[in-house]
């Protein structure tokens, strides 16, 4: 158990995922060729590695929006045969309905559960106020910036009770300002919710930020699997090391990734 899922002490537990001799590709040549790999529950495992890595593939898989060529991909021991509402996506561009009112994609995970019109409504304001939107659930995606947009994509996978959540540079195209405040925000909504997280960047820092463990990726693999001591992490990344914290785990965490990353290069 992490210290995230610890600290809330949910009821209710995260998937735990797991990929066995799985190779995964788009018809041609492998992208990721016979990986083996434990997602723990209430976990969040962040993904690295150099740009088509597979890191995006990975994640599909998991989804279930991609089946492996070869091995199995199992979500508490079932095998994954396609996407359901126990796994929710969080996407680099935010992938809201238009048309759609704030309220309206919030509440859309709630529809597919069949969970009746008013208890959906309270659920949704109930995310949308812990997102920082309250008073915004009426507006129209347009009507949002791309901060608020991410604030909504992350109202709307929170809100169906998902015990998965797969994250694909959820930040990526957020200034650097608007980039540390959702991660300060998305450390503070995960910790309402036992959810595993599977979460993709390119970005180091943010990596060391939000992780329990990560994964390396590289040439076809996984090069390194790496924990990360809740002690090593700051409150964000320009931060000293927490009091009593070894900052020198982090420098030398941070210094194993780029060394990995430069080896793939
Ligand atoms: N729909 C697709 N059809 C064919 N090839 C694809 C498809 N999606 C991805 N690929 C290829 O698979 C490889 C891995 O792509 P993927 O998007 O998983 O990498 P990534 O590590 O997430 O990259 P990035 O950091 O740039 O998003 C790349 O070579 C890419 O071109």
């Amino acid at each position: 158990m992490t210290a995230r899922t610890a600290a809330v002490a949910p009821a209710r537990t995260g998937m735990a995922v797991t990929l066995s001799g799985v190779t995964l590709g788009y018809g041609r040549a492998a992208v990721l060729r016979d990986i083996d790999l434990d997602v723990r529950p209430g976990e969040l495992l962040v993904l690295v590695g150099p740009s088509g890595s597979g890191k995006s593939t990975i994640l599909r898989a998991i989804a279930g929006l991609l089946a492996p060529e070869a091995g199995t991909i199992r979500a508490d021991g079932v095998p994954v045969t396609g996407p359901g509402p126990d796994r929710a996506m969080v996407f680099q561009d935010d992938g809201l309905l238009p048309w759609r009112t704030v309220r309206g994609n919030v509440e859309l995970p709630l529809s597919i559960r069949k969970v009746a019109s008013a208890e959906r409504r309270r659920l949704a304001d109930g995310w949308i106020e812990r997102v920082g939107l309250a008073g915004c659930a009426d507006r129209l995606p347009r009507e949002l910036s791309g901060g608020m947009r991410q604030r909504v994509q992350l109202a709307r996978s929170l809100a169906g009770s998902p015990r998965a959540v797969l994250m694909d540079e959820p930040f990526g195209a957020l200034d650097a300002q608007t980039r540390a405040g959702m991660q300060r925000l998305l450390t503070g909504v995960l910790a309402l919710t036992p959810a595993t997280v599977v979460f993709v960047t390119h970005d180091v820092d943010e990596a060391l930020l939000l992780a329990d463990r990560i994964v390396v990726l590289g040439r076809g693999g996984v090069r390194a699997v790496l924990d990360v001591p809740p002690g090593a992490r700051a409150a964000s990344p320009a931060d000293p090391p927490p009091a009593g914290a070894p900052g020198g785990v982090r420098r030398a965490l941070r210094d194993q990734i780029l060394t990995e990353l430069e080896d793939t290069a």
